[in-house]
């Protein structure tokens, strides 16, 4: 229990008026986090029109800003949202969050006492970058609390690390674990190559150098008979595994992060489907072309939906085995149907377009 709270303390303010933290963290769609710059007038002006098209905006104030932008970045994102019509606090169709600066840098004690002065009300989310352990959660914290306070807010802000450095992920439980606030986990692949020092140069994604090797298939004389092809593996698939378990364990969420690679949407599509299918909720979407891509990949497909619609109702109460299309299902795959026929109704719930393709599923015995 070392420098953790009690379990009667843990769900306390931290200060004096703040909000009562949550004790379930609201399973809110967010497919899709969407970054924008919001010192970039060009993007700035986008996002009135992408508010009900993706479920999370994220102004960003860390990398990507330049360090001569980061004051008009963070202006820039407390007039976004005071401009913008239906723009976070909970309800709306679409989520506001943040990344604030690192938490050794000049500029995060300033991105956090104003945007929750000026638009604490309307931040859902504050993402936190290159998180080490849970004192960088606490820190934030209790300094979210004070500030809440001050500002009257009614709602308490949530909080998101990126799993972006080796401690932080060796840290990862504690991380996930450190408050009531925590709403999920991003990878953070680029930044925590560079702190693992892999010898790769991309903002996520594979790399044809990270294989593995068909056996050699040799004749009676060690000579071998037809070429060996060589099948790429997945960088992350350890890194984002782990965080699927964390977050599971501590009923948060987990995110794959950014995919560089603009121009290349199959294989982007490929590393959203491999997170997606090991239990990642959603991704980051760098550029609006991912977007659609990541409303796809983050949301069942039909023939997955009919497929769980048909398990439920041939298991009847839930317990036994049956046999269906030559397969047995039982309480436990019925319980993986489950997981698919809930997300399909929670997405039906905001995205018309779904709703139509999922009424619209039969479902024959
Ligand atoms: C490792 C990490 O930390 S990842 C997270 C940090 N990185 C980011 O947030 C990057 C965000 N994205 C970007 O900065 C940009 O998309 C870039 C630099 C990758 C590409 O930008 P551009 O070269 O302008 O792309 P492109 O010319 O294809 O843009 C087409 C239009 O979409 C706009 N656009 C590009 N990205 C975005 C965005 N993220 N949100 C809204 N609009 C955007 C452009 O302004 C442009 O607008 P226009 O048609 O009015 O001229
Ligand atoms: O912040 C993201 C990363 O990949 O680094
Ligand atoms: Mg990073």
């Amino acid at each position: 229990m070392t420098g953790q709270r009690s379990p009667k303390d843990f769900f306390r303010p931290l200060a004096v008026g703040a909000p009562e933290p949550l004790r379930e963290v609201p399973a809110r769609p967010s497919r899709a986090i969407h970054f924008f710059d919001p010192s970039n007038a060009k993007m700035a002006a986008k996002v009135p029109q992408m508010v009900g098209t993706v479920d999370v905006l994220l102004g960003n104030l860390e990398d990507a800003v330049k360090a001569d932008n980061k004051e008009a970045a963070r202006h820039g994102l407390v007039q976004i949202a005071r401009d913008t019509a239906n723009l976070g606090g909970g309800s709306g169709p679409t989520q506001l969050w943040t990344r604030i600066n690192a938490l050794d840098s000049p500029w995060v004690l300033d991105d956090l006492t104003t945007l929750v002065a000026e638009i604490g009300d309307q931040l859902d989310v504050v993402m936190v970058p290159k998180v080490q352990g849970a004192e960088d959660i606490h820190y934030v914290d209790r300094l979210l609390a004070q500030l809440e306070a001050r500002a009257g807010l009614t709602r308490p802000i949530l909080v998101h690390a990126i799993l972006e450095t080796a401690r932080g992920v060796v840290n990862i439980e504690e991380i996930c674990g450190a408050s009531p606030r925590m709403q999920g986990l991003s990878l953070g692949p680029a930044d925590l190559a560079a702190d693992r020092r892999m010898k790769t140069t991309r903002v996520g994604g594979g790399h044809p150098g990270y294989v593995v090797r068909e056996d050699p298939v040799l004749t009676s004389d060690n000579v071998e008979t037809s070429q060996r092809r060589t099948y790429q593996q997945d960088l992350w698939h350890y890194t984002i595994a782990r965080m699927v378990d964390a977050c599971a364990m501590h009923g948060i969420y987990p995110y794959y992060g950014p995919f560089g690679d603009i121009s290349d949407p199959v294989a982007c599509e490929d590393q959203f489907r491999n997170a997606f299918l090991l239990g990642c909720v959603g991704t980051w979407t760098l550029h609006p072309s991912q977007i659609d891509i990541a409303r796809r990949v983050f949301s069942p497909s039909v023939d997955d939906v009919r497929h769980a619609r048909r398990v439920v109702a041939a298991m009847g109460d839930g317990t036994g085995a049956v046999m269906l299309d030559g397969k047995m299902e039982d309480d436990a795959s019925l319980k993986q149907c489950l997981v698919m026929v809930e997300l399909a109704e929670q997405l039906a719930g905001i995205d018309p377009e779904l709703k139509e393709q999922y009424d619209a599923i039969e479902v024959d015995a």
